[in-house]
């Protein structure tokens, strides 16, 4: 008798492959409903379709993830309350601006007894201060939440190439292994830490990453520049993660959602691919403008992340121990050019 029903509520590039990975088990696995509904962010396509329905007609998401088949048994739906209804495991993946109005839309919605996870990068900075995207679910919604972080560019996963993911729980083993076994496929291998936020900060804090690793491709610096780059960022993300939860454990970042997820991002993302944009522009375009034009409606998570990271920074005065933070902000803001992002004379005497 199946017990679990699945909603994934976002349809992006990561999202429409989150269901398809989520619908090849359902459809085997007798716990779960087979059906797998995702919500849509509704939108009329340029031949005056609606996307909810072409996606339901072609078995494909011909906007965000053109050229592969959802498979299972995915039904797009661009009622959010409708989507979600009935379904006691919740899979949120949209780009992390948008999570405050879809939370918000959900409230009171949401009975007892139904988890979530998120596969979302980034986090909420507010006046009473910085919040993880998980953490942010939990308190809008009341449901405990784990979070799915990895080396997972969504489009190689959608063809099936080998990819590994790390999923972080809190404390109970029994649903981690559930949200295990709903992702795990042959080419998709998962794992889990009991380290949420440790998982969560990898992924939000290696977009940062990826946009010096970007301006470094803008300026053709070549791979050591890169390498020291992606060093310094890393040796940042674990000085910020444990400044913020000193209970984030060393191992996580040897795990998909750490190490492996910075080196994938730093080559094959969107946030490098946008920042070299930017870097070759020599200050003729806007991220935002190039976000519209290179993402063509995907959504850029690094700048919002540097701004809430460099928030968190100035509000703890500890900006001078993370250089390259700092310095993605000031370029992203226009303060400093990007070739600032390889003058370190100022911070060489690191210990470590
Ligand atoms: N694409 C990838 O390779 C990966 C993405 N992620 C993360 O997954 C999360 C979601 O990203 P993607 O699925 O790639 O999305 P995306 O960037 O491909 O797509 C944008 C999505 O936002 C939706 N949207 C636009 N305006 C909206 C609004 N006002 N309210 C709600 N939704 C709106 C669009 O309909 C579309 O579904 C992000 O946090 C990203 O960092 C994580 C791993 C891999
Ligand atoms: O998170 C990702 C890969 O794991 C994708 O990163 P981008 O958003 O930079 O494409």
């Amino acid at each position: 008798m199946a017990e679990h029903r699945v909603a994934v509520i976002g349809s992006g590039n990561w999202g429409s492959v989150a269901a398809k990975l989520i619908a090849s088990n359902t459809i085997t696995m007798p716990s779960f409903h087979d059906e797998v509904r995702m919500w849509v962010h509704e939108e009329t396509l340029p031949d005056g379709s609606k996307l909810t329905d072409t996606i339901n007609a072609k078995n494909e998401n011909v906007r965000y993830l053109p050229g592969i088949k959802l498979g299972g048994d995915v039904i797009a739906d661009p009622d959010l309350e409708h989507a979600v209804e009935g379904a006691d495991m919740l899979v949120f993946v949209v780009p992390h601006q948008f999570v405050e109005d879809v939370c918000g839309k959900l409230v009171g919605k949401i009975g007892s007894g139904v988890e979530a996870i998120s596969l979302i990068k980034g986090m909420e900075v507010k006046t009473e201060g910085p919040s993880m995207i998980s953490k942010y679910i939990t308190k809008m919604l009341g449901t405990s939440c784990c979070v799915l972080m990895g080396a997972n560019i969504a489009q190689e996963i959608g063809m099936k190439r080998f990819s590994e993911a790390t999923i972080g729980y809190n404390q109970d083993k029994k649903v981690a292994r559930r949200w295990v076994e709903l992702f795990t496929t042959d080419y998709f291998i998962v794992s889990a830490v009991q380290d949420v936020e440790g998982v969560e900060l990898c992924g939000t804090l290696k977009n940062i990453v990826a946009l010096a690793a970007g301006f470094v491709d803008g300026l053709d610096m070549g791979s050591n520049t890169k390498s020291a780059i992606m060093r310094i960022g890393l040796r940042e993300m674990i000085a910020f993660s444990k400044l913020m939860f000193p209970s984030v454990k060393d191992n996580t970042f040897f795990e998909s959602c750490g190490v492996a997820d910075l080196i994938t991002t730093c080559i094959g993302g969107r946030n490098r691919k946008i920042a070299e944009a930017y870097t070759r522009s020599n200050g003729t375009r806007s991220f935002s403008d190039l976000e519209e034009e290179l993402l063509d409606g995907q959504k850029l998570q690094g700048v919002l992340t540097s701004n809430e990271v460099y928030d968190v920074l100035c509000h703890r005065k500890c900006k001078d121990q993370f250089p390259l933070f700092t310095k993605v902000h000031d370029i992203c803001t226009g303060e400093l050019l990007p070739s600032s992002i390889v003058e370190y004379s100022k911070f060489t005497n690191f210990e470590n």
